[in-house]
């Protein structure tokens, strides 16, 4: 399957003639939403504040950063307020919603790095690019949605919504139902060079958000299809393509575990992409929540042969230095 462009030299080891490393640094739903929340913009703001300046800092101390983002939660709440509105006016499909909520997501991140950049003393310019990505019009998933959006609700409501609004619906992970919709494999990053511009006059880009918004090639043009990309696995293609140093996974939890949340737990610290891949064989990382991270990293990892991290939003800085959370290694050390 093609995925993107051939591998590009390291932003570190010279590419710039500055050495400056390139990270892609990925922010979890928690970054801007945490559970019981509504999702108002006040709260999604105030939880960028939280993780703002450790990005600010990492900019700060000489890397050139690209920042991608999830909106499962805000992407749902969009096709509700489509389905609520629709006497009012006309409802917008499923990839016009993912590119709003690029846009709502990325000017949130742009208002508060700007100001803990400028804080910090920097005037370092961050932007959002509507990032497109290209999905296969005859992907299976098309045909099995798994990827849960918007809010969650108790067994009963759900039963309601399917009946009476024909939405497909699944239990996540113990928090509650929540409507599903297809998640196709991401294949290319089509706005990948004009990212890649902008990192190299010395911008911040906040891109890919929400995965990309997905679109199939048909004729020469481009469609936009029914579904949401999982950010993580485009995440690392975007990070493998851009030939970054570093992909960086933010999420809640400090480590990997294997055996997660059972007495036997073992967290996994520096760990071969091949012994991962073991333990993703054997079924330790469930497909709606460390599935897909774990997947990207190991991706990323073979892909180029540089390091992975999966790593707690409050360790922003120190996961992207790769001395926190879990650090995917190529081989054993
Ligand atoms: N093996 C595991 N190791 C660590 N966390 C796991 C594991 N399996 C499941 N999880 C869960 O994965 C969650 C992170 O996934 P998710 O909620 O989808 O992240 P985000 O929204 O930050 O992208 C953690 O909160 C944790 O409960
Ligand atoms: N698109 C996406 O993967 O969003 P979440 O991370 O919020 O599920």
């Amino acid at each position: 399957m093609a995925r993107g462009n051939p591998m590009p030299v390291p932003w570190g080891q010279g590419k710039d003639g500055m050495g400056m490393a390139l990270l892609v640094v990925a922010l979890g739903g928690n970054a801007l939403l945490r559970a019981g929340e509504r999702g108002t913009a006040a709260e999604q703001a105030r939880h960028l504040d939280e993780v703002a300046p450790a990005l600010a800092a990492l900019v700060l101390g000489g890397h050139r950063l690209v920042l991608t983002h999830g909106n499962g939660p805000q992407v749902g709440n969009l096709l509700i307020q489509q389905e609520e509105a629709v006497r009012l006016v006309p409802p917008m499909p499923l990839d016009v919603c993912g590119a709003e909520t690029q846009g709502l997501i990325g000017y949130l991140i742009q208002s508060r790095l700007w100001g803990a950049l400028r804080a910090a003393g920097s005037d370092v310019p961050v932007v959002t690019v509507v990032t497109q990505v290209l999905v296969s019009e005859t992907d299976p998933a098309f045909r099995n949605p798994t990827k849960p959006v918007g809010p969650f609700f108790s067994p009963e409501r759900a039963r309601g919504f399917m009946v009476e609004r024909n939405w497909l619906m699944r239990e996540d992970a113990g928090r509650g139902w929540r409507r599903i919709v297809p998640s196709p494999e991401p294949l290319r990053i089509l706005e990948l060079d004009a990212v890649r511009a902008l990192v190299e006059a010395g911008a911040v880009v906040v891109c890919a958000g929400g995965g990309g918004v997905p679109v199939c090639e048909r004729q020469g043009r481009l469609e936009g299809c029914e579904a949401v990309i999982d950010k993580d696995l485009a995440s690392a293609l975007l990070a493998a393509d851009l030939g970054a140093d570093r992909l960086v996974i933010l999420t809640d939890v400090e480590r990997v575990a294997i055996r997660y949340g059972r007495p036997d737990e073992e967290r996994l610290d520096r760990v071969p992409v091949s012994r991962l891949r073991r333990f993703q064989a054997e079924g330790h990382f469930p497909p709606g929540s460390m599935g897909p991270k774990v997947e990207a990293a190991c991706r990323f990892v073979e892909r180029t042969g540089r390091e992975a991290v999966i790593g707690h939003l409050d360790d922003a800085a120190r996961a992207a230095e790769g001395v926190a959370g879990t650090v995917v290694v190529p081989e054993e050390e």
